[in-house]
């Protein structure tokens, strides 16, 4: 039953316990709002949110979203533990999250001053005609568990920038960064109205986001299969939708590439958050002429890997978000054994359980090939699967062979070849000789079924306005 709006949090009855995934203990247990809780957040938003935009300028705005990001920062070791706990992540990789997640706030509080219209020679006499940006409404946010702040910080900075108010439905299995996240926002200053917080484990209720009139644009980051969903249910009311969704990225070692730094790019891509990012290598492949260096390398180098309690600051691996994410990865490994590939690494223990926390070894496997499971699903997981291929044309053609589009990495030192392969790459991110490519002004978006639109960056505020034309008599 509801219990009303309070302070910019929708407050229902208690959720089913939360697991940690480093115990598969309880960890606790938060509101879970229902269909009446998200109308009453949303006919709060939808009240606050032409306030907030009349009453402030865009550098206003940016001073409470300066505050926002300096509390975070303030305050980013708490948050980073609680971000480790539910989430499972290591420390280390935590407070890295909390960093970046702070680093779209201050992108976009500087961008809240840079939203410029554009005046137009007018083909009437007498007529000024120029533009002037205005933010689209009220947004729902909708975002996964694998980056509990920063996915939420991507959408929630630019749309405040904006002059937007937003109900966000944090993810089921990580809540409590958002609303530790929501508590700074508010002793920020930023209105409570305007940022409401739905916490729940109705995926019906939550769909009020795609659907309500009052909703203007809805942003989501998630699964492919989610996102065509609520994509459906926002054209009934012909919403403004972004969509941020899975991917299947290719990482491409050529023969002329340094294999030193084809190993430590394919490490950071593929290992991040125990292999839980959108852009996480999901098949590695190697051109015949350094496959054998490659894969030495590369497991002498997973081998060091240390799997464990993201609180233990000698792990490097934490824990899988949960069970089936494990046993997801033991599927594609039985399958990839039982059409001829080779485990050089790791595999699945005698015995195994996630009975004791969600735990997952880093596995390498070589002679990997198209029939297998991995080379077409996410694994979302710590399995670094390697395809031999011969020539240029033929990895392409495997590469681009995925309803998928996010992310790409390769490794060359041929000039040509690099801007070659990354013009024909069907992703909307390119990593050329490198396996970082996340970053607050880097534009992050997926082609094909990852999507479309673009957060971060130049492009991100515009995602969140409308552009209005005024012609004047003069
Ligand atoms: N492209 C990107 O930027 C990006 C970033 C992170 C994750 N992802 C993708 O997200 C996926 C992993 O995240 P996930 O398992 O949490 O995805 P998911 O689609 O299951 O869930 C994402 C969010 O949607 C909610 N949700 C699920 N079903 C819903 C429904 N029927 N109605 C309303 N809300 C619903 C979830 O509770 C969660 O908040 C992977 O595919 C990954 O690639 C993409
Ligand atoms: O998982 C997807 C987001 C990760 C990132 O922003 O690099």
């Amino acid at each position: 039953m509801s219990q009303g709006l309070s302070n910019g949090y929708a407050i229902s009855d208690p959720s089913e316990a939360l697991k940690k995934p480093s115990t598969a203990t309880e960890l606790g247990r938060v509101a879970d709002c229902n269909l009446d809780d998200f109308k009453e957040a949303i006919q709060s938003a939808y009240d606050a949110q032409p306030k907030f935009f009349y009453n402030t300028t865009g550098k206003q705005r940016g001073d409470l979203l300066r505050k926002w990001h300096d509390l975070i920062i303030a305050n980013q070791d708490d948050i980073a533990l609680i971000l480790c706990l539910e989430n499972g992540k290591t420390l280390a990789e935590a407070t890295g999250e909390v960093v970046y997640a702070a680093s779209f706030i201050s992108w976009f509080a500087e961008e809240a001053t840079r939203s410029y219209g554009v005046t137009i020679p007018s083909s009437y006499p007498n007529t000024a005609l120029s533009t002037i940006k205005e933010p689209v409404g009220v947004c729902g946010i909708i975002t996964p568990w694998n980056f509990p702040a920063a996915m939420i910080t991507r959408k929630v900075a630019p749309a405040l920038a904006a002059g937007c108010s937003v109900v966000i439905k944090p993810p089921s299995e990580t809540p409590y960064t958002c609303l530790a996240l929501t508590k700074l926002a508010v002793e920020a200053g930023l209105p409570p109205a305007t940022f409401q917080v739905c916490p729940t484990k109705d995926r019906q209720a939550a769909t009020e986001l795609a659907t309500n009139p009052l909703i203007r644009k809805i942003s989501f980051t998630g699964s492919t299969n989610v996102g065509k969903m609520l994509a459906k249910l926002a054209a009934g009311t012909l919403k403004r939708t972004s969509l941020e969704l899975g991917g299947n990225a290719p990482v491409i070692v050529f023969n002329d590439a340094d294999i030193d730094a084809a190993v430590e790019g394919t490490m950071f891509s593929k290992f991040r958050c125990t292999g839980q990012t959108c852009v996480c290598a999901n098949r590695i492949y190697v051109q015949s002429g350094v496959v054998k260096e490659f894969t030495e390398k590369l497991v002498a180098r997973v081998s060091k890997l240390k799997v464990g309690s993201g609180l233990d600051p000698s792990t490097t691996q934490g824990p899988l978000v949960n069970a089936a994410a494990v046993k997801k990865i033991h599927e594609h490994i039985g399958d990839a054994l039982s059409k001829g590939a080779k485990v050089e690494f790791g595999g699945i223990p005698e015995g195994y359980s996630t009975n004791n926390g969600f735990y997952c070894p880093p596995t390498v496997m070589s002679g990997v090939t198209a029939s297998m499971i991995v080379a077409n699903d996410e694994s979302f997981g710590p399995l670094a699967p390697i395809f031999e291929f011969g020539t240029e044309e033929e990895v392409l053609q495997l590469a681009n062979d995925t309803e998928f589009g996010l992310a790409g990495y390769f490794f060359t030192r041929d000039i040509g070849k690099a801007h070659r392969v990354a013009q024909r790459l069907q992703v909307g991110m390119v990593g050329v000789n490198t396996g970082k490519i996340s970053a607050a002004e880097a534009p992050f978006g997926g082609v094909k079924e990852s999507g479309y639109g673009r957060e971060g960056s130049l492009y991100g505020l515009e995602e969140y306005q409308t552009i209005k034309s005024i012609t004047v008599a003069i």
